[in-house]
């Protein structure tokens, strides 16, 4: 007979599991069908327009919330038993914080109930709050709310780290402390899921992306696999004199067209066809650029194109 030991079936089950999850509110589908798994030392971004789901999706994943069909498991068990274990750390948007205490009262409270806490010094300097520690939670700004959030979220050491737009309201030295500490958790091995609408966080952080649309999955993949798969290019050039808006609008596989002054930008599906086409009409082309597109235009592009298909 062979026996598995515990740390090799841990290995196996995933930090996160959802399967055929759904729930909704009344008449709207807010998380629809949701199938998913999420493994160790992931950095996964889920992007999504507004009410696509992020939020209720992440309310069912810590037990907020409970599904009207399917299965939720992190590490294999039920999101209370999995917290209760100490496993799971969060930051959300909503929540209002204890106020009448002071910042390094309430983080010594949260690490004294965590499981595996960190040193309450090293909580607070991280977080970049122990200038702050003295003063009172309900006078803080909200980007100090957030870092508190951010604090009590790495209160101990967590498997799971669960980040609702964590960036909103922070400053840009507070986001780089914030995505350094983030990328250091992950290089720890643990899974870090943050929602957030800022694409270039995304881009720069999550080896994996999830675009939700409408409480589905419309994309899975990396930040390049998600570019790729919008599938157009962008090509700017700088025109010699004004440009003829109605030629360039005729041009060949031509999805988007913005005109600067001189300036032109085209979003096409056939890059090389298209600027053919450019040299057709007698122009002269300067500072010919061709690209792939960025993260925020494959998600503006693979959101739209759902938007129309599902119109039809
Ligand atoms: N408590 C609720 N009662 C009724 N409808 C709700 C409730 N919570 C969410 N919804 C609806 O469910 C859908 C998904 O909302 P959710 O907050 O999960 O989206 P989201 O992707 O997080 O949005 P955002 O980017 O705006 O934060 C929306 O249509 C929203 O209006």
């Amino acid at each position: 007979m062979t026996t598995t030991a515990p740390e090799a079936t841990e290995a196996k089950t995933a930090v996160v599991s959802f399967d055929q999850v759904s729930k909704a509110y009344g008449d709207v589908r807010a998380v629809d069908g949701l199938t998913l798994d999420l493994h160790p030392g992931e950095t996964v971004a889920l992007l999504g327009p507004n009410g696509a789901g992020k939020s209720s999706a992440l309310d069912l994943l810590l037990g907020l919330r409970t599904a009207d069909s399917g299965t939720v498991r992190l590490f294999g068990r039920t999101p209370q038993a999995a917290i209760a274990a100490g496993r799971v750390g969060a930051m959300l948007q909503t929540g209002g914080l204890m106020e009448e205490v002071t910042v390094e009262e309430l983080v010594r409270l949260v690490c004294a109930l965590h499981p595996k806490p960190y040193p309450v010094t090293e909580v607070l300097s991280r977080a970049g709050i122990a200038s702050i520690a003295g003063r009172m939670v309900n006078k803080l700004s909200g980007g100090q709310e957030q870092r508190v959030r951010f604090a009590l979220a790495t209160a101990g050491a967590n498997d799971l780290i669960v980040l609702d737009e964590p960036t909103t309201g922070m400053d840009v030295t507070a986001r780089k402390a914030f995505w350094a500490t983030m990328r250091d958790q992950a290089d720890q091995g643990r899974t870090v899921l943050f929602a957030t609408h800022y694409l270039e966080e995304a881009d720069a952080i999550a080896d994996r992306v999830l675009v939700l649309h409408k409480g589905r999955i419309l994309a899975d993949g990396t930040a390049a696999e998600i570019k790729a798969r919008a599938g157009a290019r962008r090509i700017s050039f700088e025109l010699e004199g004004p440009a003829d808006e109605e030629a360039l609008r005729a041009l060949p596989f031509l999805s988007t067209l913005d005109i600067s002054g001189h300036r032109v930008r085209i979003q096409s599906h056939n890059a090389d066809a298209t600027v053919h086409a450019v040299y057709g009409l007698g122009l002269y082309p300067r500072e010919l650029e061709v690209a792939g597109l960025g993260l925020e235009q494959a998600f503006v592009a693979i959101t739209e194109a759902e938007e129309a298909r599902t119109a039809c």
